[in-house]
């Protein structure tokens, strides 16, 4: 579904003294339709920088992006808005992507009102079916952000990706801020809906055990460069590289505690 082929993100920064920083560097991927495809790295080595250039939020240095068939650096502004809704993204933050002024079925709401997708008398049973999807009490609907846990805040951000029916779904550390125990429950919720749904996903995150759980393929990053990729189980179990094997050593092995 997703065809990257020598994608560069270079940014200048300083006035007197000019740096570059190659965000991302020549970058190669594809990522099959329907599949969850897992992009894994250290902190600053172009994960995020490439998962928006992807969606086209931010705009490449060079290379080409093709989605669907779609060669989408070259869409104009409308023709990408009439995409936008099939493209989705969780951040981080649950909290930073929700309105702190609006209850959580009002932010909920309005991409769906926005786009126009659906009769204004279905909005109702389509926000019903997508709460039960993410398993977020009907409840909770008329609270706002700061009256709800982050993980409640994150079955919102949820059910809103889900009323719009995505292709591609970016989920960029979607459980990084959150407990262990909610994490776990967000990443099987993650998992459940891919599957019953089948849309294609990029998962971006430090923690391979949460890459080996969630993805059929994996790609490493450093320094902007993807420096291996291949099937999951092959990467985790048997990494070709020193970089790759340090990494799955650090993060499977177990902590030891002073006696
Ligand atoms: N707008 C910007 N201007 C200048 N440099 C930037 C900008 N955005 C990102 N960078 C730099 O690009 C590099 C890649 O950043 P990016 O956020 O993509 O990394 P990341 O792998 O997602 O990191 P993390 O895992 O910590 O989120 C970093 O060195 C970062 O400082």
């Amino acid at each position: 579904m997703i065809n990257v082929r020598h994608l560069s993100k270079h940014y200048t920064s300083g006035i007197v003294n000019k740096r570059l920083t190659r965000a991302v560097d020549g970058v190669n991927l594809s990522v099959p339709k329907g599949s969850v495809f897992g992009l894994t790295g250290e902190s600053g080595c172009g994960k995020t920088t490439l998962a928006m250039l992807i969606l086209r939020l931010v705009e490449p240095t060079a290379g080409s992006i093709t989605i669907d068939g779609k060669d989408i650096t070259r869409l104009g502004k409308r023709a990408l808005n009439r995409l936008r809704p099939d493209y989705q993204i969780i951040w981080q933050n649950p909290d930073t992507s929700l309105s702190p002024r609006l209850p959580l079925k009002d932010s909920i709401m309005e991409p769906l009102r926005y786009y126009a997708r659906v009769r204004r008398k279905d909005e109702a049973a389509i926000l019903s079916r997508c709460c039960k999807m993410a398993e977020l009490p009907e409840s909770l609907l008329g609270r706002y952000p700061h009256e709800v846990s982050g993980g409640e805040n994150q079955r919102a951000v949820i059910t809103r990706l889900l009323t719009l029916r995505p292709t591609l779904l970016i989920a960029d550390e979607p459980t990084s801020s959150l407990d262990v125990l909610v994490q776990a429950q967000i990443l099987e919720l993650l998992k459940r809906i891919q599957k019953q749904l089948a849309f294609t996903m990029l998962f971006i995150s430090h923690d391979l055990q949460a890459i080996g759980f969630m993805c059929d393929r994996v790609a490493v990053m450093r320094n902007g460069k993807i420096i291996e990729s291949g099937a999951c189980g092959q990467v985790l179990s048997a990494p070709r590289t020193p970089y790759c094997r340090e990494l799955v050593d650090n993060a499977f092995r177990p902590w030891r505690f002073a006696s």
